[in-house]
């Protein structure tokens, strides 16, 4: 399992006034500033879970995953994830640990991914038959074959992300950290990955964190979702739960000639703001109905948790 406790991390870097001065001044007193990624943050996850972790650009999604995958070091508290400490980087964890990130590469664009695989199958010290039988059952679920023979700077952007799901996951780790793996491909390479992802994790039952940006997959994949903001959890629950924490909001979608807005308001203010909105803009239509799943997930990452 994973367990958090109190877990803070603070960047510290230099700062610099623009302009030769400011290099100047910079020789003479070196000014920093602080960033508190994480502000001592709490979870526990229980192995064969998935859960999505969600916040705005900055929130501190990568900087939990990039700690727990033993990447980054925190500045306090503590984290265990299967029994070790990340930062430790035992080589026993990372072979039951898998980082995968949408925007990055970890196969060689210049070789057939089969050439990268082999690679990894030697570093992760794999055994032939379980390595066969990974290869035979990921390529299938994946529906990749022919393309692995190809040099991967070849393939289009949908195929590579298959292909860096199999690598990552030949060793079938226990751990995975899944950071935007749907970014930038079309609709049905983003349903076909979802649709892996999902059989993948009810087969395999890995611990899974899935950062995402698109709702989509967040809905399709994960019952359990985080949200942070500005380095501090604001919701730790069930999906399903969230709409009814904001049962007694309704949204108004509004269009002028220039823009088009929405407005979260109580049901008891409905009439108000609504003739408010109508005196102030010219309105060319108004949709009054209970928010989405994405209305309240944006509501929570902006104003944070309702208290009341
Ligand atoms: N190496 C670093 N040095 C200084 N500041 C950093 C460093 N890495 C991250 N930060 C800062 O910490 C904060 C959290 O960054 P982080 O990358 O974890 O956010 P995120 O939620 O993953 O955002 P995004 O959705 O844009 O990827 C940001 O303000 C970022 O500028």
């Amino acid at each position: 399992m994973i367990k958090v406790q109190a877990l803070r991390k603070t960047f510290t870097s230099p700062v610099k006034e623009p302009g030769l001065m400011g290099s100047l001044k910079g020789l003479v007193k070196r000014e920093t500033k602080s960033k508190d990624a994480l502000k001592s943050v709490n979870l526990e996850i229980q192995q064969g879970e998935i859960i999505g972790l969600i916040g705005a650009n900055g929130a501190g999604k990568t900087t939990l995953v990039k700690i727990l995958a033993g990447i980054v070091h925190p500045t306090s508290g503590e984290a265990t994830v299967l029994g070790f400490k990340p930062w430790e980087r035992h080589n026993e964890y990372r072979k039951q640990m898998s980082l995968i990130m949408g925007q990055k590469a970890q196969v060689w664009w210049d070789l057939p991914a089969l050439d990268s695989f082999i690679l990894l199958k030697e570093i992760y010290q794999i055994e032939d038959s379980l390595y066969k039988k990974n290869l035979e059952f990921l390529a299938d679920t994946l529906q990749i074959h022919d393309q692995l023979k190809v040099q991967v700077r070849r393939l289009s952007l949908g195929e590579r992300m298959k292909v860096e799901l199999m690598a990552a996951l030949l060793h079938n780790p226990r751990v995975i950290f899944l950071d935007e793996p749907t970014i930038g491909l079309d609709i049905s390479a983003q349903k076909a990955v979802r649709e892996f992802m999902k059989n993948y994790q009810q087969e395999f039952r890995p611990i899974t964190i899935l950062t995402s940006h698109y709702m989509e997959d967040i809905k399709e994949l994960c019952p359990r979702i985080v949200i942070i903001k500005e380095g501090e959890f604001v919701y730790d629950g069930a999906l399903s739960k969230i709409q009814r924490l904001m049962g007694d909001e309704k949204v108004l979608s509004v269009t002028t000639p220039d823009k088009n807005f929405k407005v979260s308001v109580p049901r008891t203010d409905l009439s108000v703001k609504t003739a408010e909105i109508f005196k102030s803009n010219e309105v060319l239509d108004l949709n009054i109905h209970d928010p989405s799943i994405e209305d309240i997930i944006e509501s929570i990452m902006k104003n944070g948790m309702k208290t009341t």
